[in-house]
């Protein structure tokens, strides 16, 4: 069960009319109780989606209120709350970091299998899960973006997180792979926190959340949350 009680995100902004920095909030305040299995997150640019999410795992802590993970409270017990929050960037190859799929995952699986063997066994078994097995020795660059997107869910969820939350993860794949990612997402047995821009996929979930000007300004049913965010989309101007 995920937790936000009366939250608040404030950062320090530059005042574009060259007086000093002023404090700006940037989502707020929020109270959530987060216990179904597939939640997604929907809103326009800047709305502070990410934000929302990245509280989630503690990425980014509350200026006031509190976030608490199976009762963990992030802002105090971090380490545990990233253990049991797996995050998804919306680009892969922010958390790519070695040069072959099957070091990569072995980074992740390094506390869980202090053996070495062990741990490039089930690297090697985590790649073949997601249709990787036979691109585990290649280059990652040699990947194509849905299976870079692939591969840093694999190494991301090779910790066994109970939550996996992905910040846009099909935003950058065409059809196919967009399909291949949420297909993976639906199938996994870890409750799943999705930000996405798809009305289709948002749609499947079981709970929406609209998130407006830092505000969840709707949130349950999922058809009649796209509906709502639609209809708010309607309303808004080009700016
Ligand atoms: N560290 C920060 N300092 C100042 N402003 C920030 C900071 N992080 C985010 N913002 C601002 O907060 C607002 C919400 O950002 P956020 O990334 O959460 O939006 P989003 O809904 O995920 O947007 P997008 O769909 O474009 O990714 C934006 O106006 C953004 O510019």
């Amino acid at each position: 069960m995920i937790e936000l009680d009366d939250v608040v995100v404030t950062a320090w902004s530059p005042d574009p009319a060259g007086g000093a920095d002023r404090v700006v909030r940037l989502l707020g305040p929020v109270t959530l109780r987060l216990a179904e299995r597939r939640i997604a997150v929907v809103g326009a640019n800047g709305s502070g989606k990410s934000t929302l999410a990245r509280l989630l795992n503690g990425l980014v802590l509350p200026s006031s209120g509190t976030v608490r993970v199976d009762g963990l409270d992030t802002a105090t017990d971090g380490a545990a709350v990233r253990q049991r929050v797996g995050f998804v960037f919306t680009d892969p190859n922010a958390q790519i970091v070695l040069p072959t799929p099957l070091e990569d995952v072995a980074l992740s699986l390094r506390r869980r299998f202090p053996d070495k063997v062990e741990r490039l066994e089930a690297a090697r078994a985590a790649l073949r899960r997601f249709g990787l097995g036979e691109r585990a020795d290649v280059s990652v660059h040699a990947l194509s973006g849905g299976q870079r997107q692939l591969l840093a869910i694999a190494a991301v969820l090779a910790v066994e997180p109970a939550v996996l939350v992905c910040d846009e993860p099909t935003t950058l794949l065409d059809l196919r792979w967009r399909r291949v990612v949420d297909d993976l997402l639906a199938d996994l047995d870890q409750q799943v926190v999705v930000v996405t821009h798809d009305l289709d996929a948002a749609r499947r979930a079981d709970r929406v959340l609209v998130v407006d000007d830092g505000l969840v300004v709707y949130d349950g049913d999922p058809h009649e949350a796209v509906a709502h965010y639609e209809a708010l989309m309607g309303q808004a101007g080009v700016p």
